[in-house]
């Protein structure tokens, strides 16, 4: 018996929320005995690397940058979806590079973003009510009781599609796809070719000229042409995390080899739940969503809980409050937070709090609102002396309209027209792309 195997299933005795109810136990059964011997899709000590990156983050000297889908799906598991998203948090990486004048870490919520937490379990639709889609390694999006029936061989499904995703992933950003020169010229595109791109035309300069420069003092682009990029996602089905789980043969700790990092969504953060006590068993850096309904002390005994060791680097708060709350809701979490003497990364995550419904009954998000819970986070470390640490963002490397505004003004009236989400509204490229220029000029102050 190894060190961990007494802790390995501690979180087993507690209550795990937002669980699907599998009608068949025994083919769930087959399917995570399959799982617990199938090969890790990362290694431990690349979790340890992005722990390490973390605590820069935590220490104010780099910037967290993850996004990617609100929910992956297997049907849209392509080269182009997978490029296109990559590309898109590649090129806003340069752009925050360049105006923080720090490094950038970049996380994907890729490679295993497939199971989502509901408000409701249950969905009507003209009198009949069915079991609410959870995500695609749960049950499928049609409304009918066949696809919403939950089935255990879909999470064998996300593995193989997570396993697949990772691959392409990897070879992108190891085989000079992300180089430097190569992405700056995609952002000088999207500049010559925006309706807002004036606007950014003097951060793109500013950026071709200090390419020129380093070049002429001979620095060595070669190494400008991979990028570290990371996977994460929410850990929310337990069975499957707990099977993903490996014992690492370096040191002897358990690390969840699903995926680097992995977060807590808001309704799952229970401090006596389930999701809290498996992340403390892990050696990944984990991260937590906090709404506006936390309170400091919930806050101050999560950090207590999965962060016992005061490790910067560790353990991540993404405050996701609200355009309306963030200025209200926000400083004394990061007042207390501090007075503890824990030192943890602070991200901002300006979509999960500024959803709304139109009238004709799209979910949306407008990226003015966006903005102001950003000016929100980045006002609050400003006046209380801490590191705004990073965003968390929903978004997709398709011009689809999902997300209302933006340069390339998406209105509402618009929405139908590519409305592709399995769950929340994406920001589309070019929104993302603005979004990056607006965070740019916050984080040099210039609005
Ligand atoms: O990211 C996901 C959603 O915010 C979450 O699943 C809740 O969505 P719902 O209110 O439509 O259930
Ligand atoms: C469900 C999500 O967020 P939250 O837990 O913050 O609501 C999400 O990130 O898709
Ligand atoms: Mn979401």
């Amino acid at each position: 018996m190894t060190k961990n195997e007494p802790v390995r299933d501690s979180w087993r005795a507690k209550p795990a929320a937002q669980q699907p109810s599998w009608p068949d136990s025994e083919a769930l059964t087959s399917v995570l005995t399959d799982l617990s011997t199938a090969v890790p899709l990362v290694f431990a000590g690349e979790c340890d690397q992005l722990r390490t990156r973390m605590a820069a983050v935590a220490r104010g000297e780099a910037f967290l940058l993850q996004g990617g889908d609100c929910a992956e799906s297997f049907t849209a598991v392509s080269a182009d979806n997978i490029r296109n998203t990559l590309k898109t948090i590649l090129q806003m990486a340069v752009v925050l590079t360049y105006a923080g004048s720090v490094p950038v870490v970049k996380v994907g919520r890729i490679g295993g973003q497939y199971s989502k937490p509901r408000s409701q379990g249950t969905e009507t639709r003209d009198g009949v009510t069915l079991p609410v889609y959870r995500g695609d390694s749960v049950n499928g999006p049609d409304f009918t009781a066949a696809s919403r029936t939950p089935d255990p061989k879909r999470l064998r499904r996300m593995y193989n599609a997570s396993a697949a995703t990772l691959n392409l992933v990897r070879a992108f950003t190891a085989g000079g796809y992300a180089a430097l020169d190569q992405v700056h010229a995609w952002n000088q595109d999207f500049v010559a070719l925006s309706a807002s791109g004036e606007r950014y035309e003097r951060l793109a300069r500013e950026i071709d000229r200090a390419l020129a420069f380093m070049k002429a003092c001979g620095a060595h682009p070669d190494a400008l042409d991979d990028v570290e990029f990371y996977a994460s996602h929410e850990a929310l089905i337990l069975d499957y995390e707990a099977a993903l789980t490996r014992v690492d043969s370096r040191g002897g700790d358990l690390y969840d080899t699903s995926a680097h990092m992995l977060w807590i969504g808001e309704r799952t953060r229970q401090l006596e739940g389930a999701h809290v006590a498996f992340a403390s068993t892990v050696r990944n850096p984990i991260a937590v969503k906090l709404g506006p309904g936390v309170a400091a002390d919930e806050v101050l005994a999560l950090i207590d809980k999965l962060d016992p060791d005061r490790e910067p680097g560790r353990l991540s708060f993404i405050t996701r409050m609200g355009a309306d709350k963030a200025r209200d809701a926000l400083p004394p979490l990061v007042e207390k937070v501090t007075a503890s003497g824990a030192q943890v990364a602070w991200i901002c995550d300006p979509m999960h709090g500024n959803t709304f419904k139109t009238p004709s009954g799209y979910k949306t998000r407008s990226l003015d609102a966006m903005m102001d819970e950003v000016g929100g986070f980045f006002e609050t470390h400003r006046s209380l002396g801490t590191h705004p640490g990073g965003i968390h963002v929903e978004l997709t490397g398709s011009d689809v309209t999902e997300c209302v505004g933006g340069g390339d003004e998406v209105h509402v009236d618009q929405l139908p027209l590519r409305y592709e989400t399995v769950c929340d509204p994406r920001l589309n490229r070019r929104q993302s792309l603005d979004l990056a220029f607006l965070v740019a000029e916050m984080y040099r102050g210039e609005q």
